[in-house]
């Protein structure tokens, strides 16, 4: 790949992309070699970057590893554009959202438009702030690329954009410069107006699909004209965000590769895994890449019906503690209440996937999460209880978005946590199973406790 300039690496599950994205950035940042500079990985989140720096060799030392967020403030502040605790957290964020729906519904006619689910408000400003639109015009004239469920008509959009207007003065009122998605919009502004020596030659994100086009166009602007991105991504496992596409961001990219080789499950869960990016929410998605089947045999993925949730529960449990006498093994879940059934009996004798886990440990042990914090890592074992149809996809979900679209979400939720999984997959239900798996029985081994 070259040394300057943009690069694309699109990928399947497991197909070694974190690999070499810290290959690329030993080779970016190798001092002896004339392209070298000083090298930036970013990533989607914090676990993540321990991860990254539990397999980044000691002699990287011109590499730094970090989350894109990190790197935004951390920039925004050294151009002296940050004050203490100025970037607006979610539950904020929510309750300014929804103060600004009610404050410009004042100023109209009634209207069904404004009876619509906070999700979808927050959705929409989440979406306009991803492709870094600043303005009415802007956002009348944008054509709605790879976001179908929500095209909203043109004639709304200046409601919609008065919204959004009034929610960033209410933001600012409260003290908050940024929220988490705007953020990219100041960062490449800021870079667009300083001319100053840039600190890093060479920008390398991981995890990519989760990245909105205004923080890529954010690092274009945040390398000199003799530098690189390298941008690694599987689009399969896009779980933040609004489905916006990494390419709107509009980067020249001469030349892509694309991964196909599965090196990390065996090839019983590497074909669930491709069942399930068969089905038919997962259609349509631009720039997916189907795996080859990988040639490690292992046993099917165990389908285990049981009585009721605390049977799958117990089972669970019953065979973490098991396994991870010998192996790494993760229980992965929808959300934090449910993984919370999992960390009050485990308590210490289990690590939480989570933001502040500082160190990442390799050996055999239990590890417990959600769908969303296990992105990028993997397990010998994974076990998924609660494949119930009533419980994926999430009903609360579907009610504020759409049927469709909760099967998309949560699809891409389900394909990122049965990936993770190198020789072992147990998957626990109840009554009906989830939707979100293939129907296929030659796919599984059925147990009954
Ligand atoms: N060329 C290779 N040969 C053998 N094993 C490899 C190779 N590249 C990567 N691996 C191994 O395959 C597994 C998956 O690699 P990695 O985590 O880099 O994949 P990924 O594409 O980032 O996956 P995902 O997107 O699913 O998180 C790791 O255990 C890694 O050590």
């Amino acid at each position: 790949m070259p040394s300057v300039g943009h690069s694309a690496v699109l990928g399947t599950a497991g197909s070694g992309k974190t690999t070499l994205a810290l290959y690329r950035a030993a080779y970016l940042s190798e001092q002896s070699l004339p392209h070298a500079g000083r090298t930036l990985l970013l990533t989607f989140n914090k676990t993540l970057v321990t991860y990254l720096n539990y397999l980044k060799p000691t002699e990287l030392q011109n590499v730094r590893i970090e989350t894109y967020h990190t790197f935004a403030r951390g920039y925004l502040n050294n151009r002296s554009k940050m004050s203490w605790n100025c970037i607006c957290d979610p539950e904020s964020r929510n309750s300014f959202i929804s103060q600004a729906v009610k404050a410009v519904e004042a100023g109209y006619e009634p209207s069904k438009f404004f009876k619509r689910p906070l999700d979808f408000f927050l959705d929409e400003i989440q979406w306009i702030f991803g492709h870094g639109i600043t303005s009415l015009d802007e956002y009348v004239e944008v054509e709605r690329v790879g976001r179908i469920d929500t095209n909203l008509s043109r004639k709304l959009r200046p409601v919609m954009y008065k919204i959004l207007e009034t929610y960033v003065e209410i933001r600012t009122a409260n003290g908050k410069l940024y929220d988490w998605d705007d953020i990219a919009i100041s960062v490449r502004k800021e870079f667009e107006e300083d001319s100053s020596p840039r600190l890093y030659k060479h920008i390398i994100v991981d995890e990519g699909q989760d990245f909105s086009p205004e923080m890529i166009r954010s690092l274009a602007a945040a390398i000199p004209e003799d530098g690189s991105i390298s941008f690694f991504g599987d689009v399969a496992q896009q779980i933040y965000g609004q489905r916006m596409s990494w390419r709107s961001a509009g980067l020249n990219i001469p030349q892509q590769w694309l991964f196909k080789e599965n090196y990390r499950n065996t090839k019983q869960i590497a074909q669930l895994g491709l069942a399930i990016s068969k089905m038919t929410f997962f259609q349509g998605i631009p720039d997916l890449v189907e795996p080859l089947s990988p040639k490690a045999d292992g046993a099917l993925p165990t389908l285990v019906e049981c009585k009721d949730r605390d049977q799958q529960i117990e089972i669970a449990l019953r065979a973490a503690k098991s396994g991870g006498k010998t192996q790494s093994v993760a229980i992965l879940v929808k959300d934090r209440a449910q993984e919370m059934i999992f960390s009050s009996v485990l308590g210490a004798n289990a690590t939480r996937l989570h933001r502040d886990l500082q160190v990442w440990n390799d050996g055999p042990g239990i590890y417990h999460g959600t769908f969303h914090a296990a992105k990028g890592l993997e397990f010998d074992v994974v076990i998924i209880p609660f494949l119930d149809a009533d419980n994926l996809p999430d009903q609360d979900y579907i009610a504020s978005h759409s049927e469709e679209d909760g099967l998309r979400h949560d699809g891409r939720l389900l394909y990122v946590a049965v990936t993770r999984a190198k020789t072992s997959l147990v998957l626990l239900f109840t009554g009906e199973l989830t939707p979100l798996l293939p129907v296929d029985e030659s796919l599984y081994q059925r147990v009954k406790p």
